[in-house]
């Protein structure tokens, strides 16, 4: 897959210095960060491992207006995936509790939501793509939503536009593997974001949703969250997030 030059996109520049910092303060200023290396080694072959081994028949997303010609599948929640992600001393829930550590709406915990599946997502036929937009929001206060790419052969570039005052910056990246994209749900905290549509090649991500402790599922949220098909409809209905 393309690989980004850091020295041509000075803003990825944190990752690569092991600065903690300066991508938190990203994540603070833009409602939004790109973070390469996510998971351990080990974690990341285990998903990679399990997701082969489910071997899960993909369906044609339909819900979504703004994404074309994608397909996917619902995770399994008994699923080690799941447990992964999840996990208290994990990579993943380490990295989302470091960046919301001085926000203090965010006054509390953030946990992976149990009411928004994971989806992996397939980007593989022919203008596979997702048109300009803001997540929505689901959760008070807004659920921040992962997007964390499994493998990327594809041509395909996500773009964001990051918010400096009155200038707004169009920023681009051809996501590598076990990369995350994080990102606040909605206007107000996140940014307005768009797949550029696949010529070639394949890219598989996961889609994922982490929640306050606290939160609330918003009234009438539930018709965006019955991606694909079936699953457990009622099971969570009374619950908290
Ligand atoms: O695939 C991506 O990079 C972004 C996906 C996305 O924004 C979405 O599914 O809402
Ligand atoms: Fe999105």
């Amino acid at each position: 897959f393309v690989q980004v030059n850091v020295d041509d996109k000075p803003w990825l520049k944190y990752q690569s210095q092991g600065n903690k910092k300066a991508y938190v303060q990203q994540f603070e200023k833009y409602g939004m960060l790109y973070k390469t290396s996510v998971l351990s080694k080990h974690e990341f072959s285990d998903v990679v491992e399990e997701l082969e081994s489910l071997s899960l028949s993909t369906v044609k997303e339909t819900t979504s207006s703004v994404a074309k010609n994608r397909t996917g599948a619902r995770i399994p929640s008994d699923s080690k995936i799941y447990s992964i992600l999840s996990n208290e001393n994990g990579n993943f829930m380490k990295l989302i509790n470091e960046l919301v550590s001085s926000n203090e709406s965010v006054n509390g915990r953030m946990v992976i939501s149990d009411i928004v599946p994971i989806e992996m997502r397939i980007y593989e036929q022919r203008g596979a793509s997702m048109e300009m937009h803001y997540d929505d929001v689901l959760f008070s206060p807004e659920q921040i939503e992962v997007v964390f790419t499994i493998e990327n052969t594809s041509d395909c570039s996500t773009l964001w536009e990051e918010k400096d005052g009155e200038k707004k910056i169009m920023k681009e990246v051809q996501t590598e593997k076990n990369s995350a994209i994080i990102l606040f749900a909605g206007e107000k905290l996140g940014c307005r974001h768009a797949v550029s549509p696949l010529k070639q090649g394949k890219r598989v991500i996961l889609k994922f949703v982490f929640v306050h402790e606290n939160a609330t599922f918003l009234e009438g949220a539930d018709v965006h969250v019955k991606q694909f098909g079936e699953g457990k409809k009622n099971k969570n209905k009374n619950k908290k997030r």
